[in-house]
C-alpha cells in the first residue's frame, strides 16, 4: 500500500467537488479535565451541506467527542466553529443548538412525556400554538412510518427500541433544523430492524437534505449511509477522507485498509447500480425462430449461449449447442430456465449474488413487468472494479501532484 497523503486530510478539506460547507470545525481540540492526552486535537473539517457526512473510527478516538463540539454539548479547548459562515464559538450555545438535532444510541425520550410532548420539546421551546405543533407531530410520524393516531397519545415505554428510534430522528426533525447529529443512532437495534431504519432514513433524507454528521464504529454502516466518509484514528485525527467508492478502491494506508477489513471489493459492488452499467448484448431468440436460424445466431454468441424470450420478451431459457441437439422437443422446452434475475435498481452485489446461480454464469436484467433489459456477465464486474479502482487511483495520483 502506497503511504501518499489522502487529498488534503490533515486540512481536512473535502477531496470531492463538495457543496458549500455549513459547518467548519477550525484546528478543534478538546482536553478533558484531569486527562493530559487531547480525546480531539487539531481538528479540522469542512461539512458539507445537504449531505449526509459520516465519522468512522475504532472505539475510543473521539468521534462523540467530536460531534458534541459541533452543538457545544462539549465546549472546545480551543479553536474555532464557524457555523453557516458565523462563528458560533461564543453565541449563546441554546440558540445554536435550536438549529441542529440530536439523535443519540439511548434516545433519551422522556419517560414520563407522550410520544406528542417528546416530538413537541423544541416547537414548545420556541412558542409554537397547539395547532401547529399538532399538525407538525402527525406529520412527523407519518414521515418515519409511524401511524399518528396509533403513537400519539403512547408513552415511551409502549414502543419497540424500533418504534422508539423512529420517534427520536421525528423529535430531531421536529422544528426542521438544517443540521442533524446522529451518534450511533440506530446502534442497540436488531439487526434486521435496523436495516430497515436506516433504508427508511436515507429515503426520509433524499427529500429533506439536511446536513447531517452521523457517528459510528461500524464501516459497512459508513458506506451504506455516508454521502462523504472521515475515518479517524486516535484523537479524531483524520486517516481518510473521502466518497465511500474511493475509500475502498483506495485505502490510503494499513490503518484505513485494516479499518475496512475484508471484502471490500465485495462492498464496493454494494454501491454500484446496474441502471448505471451499459449492458452486455446477448444475442436472443424467439420461440419461433428455425434451428439453423438460432444454429447461426449460437455461433457468433461469444459465450455460447443464447436467450430464449417468451411472447412477451421476457426471458425464458438458456439455450446452448447441446440444448439444440435435442430435437425430439421445441426449444422452449429445452435449457435450463433464467431464474437469475435482477432489476435496474440491484446492486451490482445482488447481480453478482445472482450470477453465482446462474447456468450460464449471467444475471439477466428485466424491468418491472419482467421484460428483458440485458445480460451482466462476470467480465463486465471486473470492469467496474478495474474502473473504480483506476479512477480512486488517478484521483490521488493528481491529489499528490498538485
Ligand atoms: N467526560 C470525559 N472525561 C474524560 N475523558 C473522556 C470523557 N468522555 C470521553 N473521554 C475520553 O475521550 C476519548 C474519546 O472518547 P469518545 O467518546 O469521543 O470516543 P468515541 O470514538 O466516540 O468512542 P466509542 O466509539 O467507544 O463511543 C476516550 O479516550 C475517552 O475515554
Amino acid at each position: 500500500m502506497t503511504a501518499i497523503q489522502t487529498p488534503e486530510p490533515t486540512s481536512g478539506l473535502t477531496s470531492d467537488a463538495a457543496p458549500r460547507t455549513m459547518i467548519h470545525l477550525d484546528k478543534v481540540s478538546k482536553v478533558y479535565p484531569g486527562t493530559k492526552v487531547p480525546a480531539v486535537e487539531d481538528l479540522t473539517l469542512d461539512i458539507p451541506e445537504g449531505e449526509i457526512l459520516v465519522l468512522v473510527g475504532p472505539s475510543g478516538c473521539g468521534k462523540s467527542t467530536t460531534l458534541r463540539l459541533i452543538n457545544r454539548m462539549i465546549e472546545p479547548s480551543s479553536g474555532r466553529i464557524v457555523f453557516d459562515g458565523e462563528d458560533v464559538t461564543d453565541v449563546d450555545a441554546d440558540r445554536l443548538r435550536r438549529r441542529i438535532g440530536y439523535v443519540i444510541q439511548q434516545i433519551g425520550l422522556f419517560p414520563h412525556m407522550t410520544i406528542t410532548d417528546n416530538i413537541a420539546t423544541v416547537p414548545r421551546m420556541l412558542g409554537w400554538d397547539d395547532n401547529r405543533i399538532t399538525a407538525r407531530v402527525d406529520e412527523l410520524l407519518d414521515l418515519v412510518g409511524m401511524d399518528p393516531s396509533l403513537y400519539r397519545d403512547r408513552y415511551p415505554k409502549e414502543l419497540s427500541g424500533g418504534q422508539a428510534q423512529r420517534v427520536g430522528v421525528a423529535r430531531a426533525l421536529a422544528a426542521d433544523p438544517p443540521v442533524m447529529l446522529m451518534d450511533e443512532p440506530f446502534g442497540a437495534i436488531d439487526p434486521i430492524t435496523r436495516d430497515r431504519l436506516q433504508n427508511e432514513f436515507l429515503r426520509v433524507q433524499a427529500d429533506l437534505k439536511k446536513t447531517i454528521v452521523f457517528v459510528t464504529h461500524d464501516i459497512d454502516e459508513a458506506i451504506k449511509m455516508g454521502d462523504r466518509i472521515v475515518v479517524l484514528k486516535e484523537r479524531s485525527q483524520i486517516a481518510q477522507f473521502d466518497t465511500p467508492e474511493r475509500i475502498l478502491a483506495h485505502p490510503i494506508d494499513d490503518f484505513v485498509e485494516d479499518f475496512i477489513g475484508s471484502g471490500a471489493t465485495l462492498k464496493g459492488l454494494d454501491l454500484e447500480r446496474v441502471r448505471d452499467l451499459d449492458l452486455t448484448p446477448v444475442l436472443t431468440i424467439h420461440a419461433g425462430e428455425s434451428r439453423d436460424e438460432v444454429q447461426r445466431k449460437l455461433s457468433q454468441s461469444d459465450d455460447g449461449w443464447v436467450l430464449l424470450l417468451d411472447e412477451k420478451n421476457r426471458p425464458h431459457r438458456w439455450i446452448g449447442e447441446h440444448h439444440l441437439q435435442r430435437t425430439d422437443r421445441p426449444l422452449h422446452e429445452v435449457g435450463p430456465r433464467v431464474t437469475a434475475t435482477v432489476e435496474p435498481n440491484a446492486t451490482l452485489r445482488d447481480a453478482l449474488e445472482q450470477m453465482l446461480h446462474s447456468t450460464a454464469s449471467m444475471a439477466t436484467v428485466i424491468d418491472r413487468d419482467g421484460t428483458y433489459q440485458g445480460s451482466i456477465s462476470i467480465n463486465t464486474l471486473t470492469d467496474v472494479i478495474k474502473r473504480m479502482q483506476a479512477d480512486a487511483a488517478r484521483h490521488y495520483g493528481e491529489a499528490a501532484k498538485s
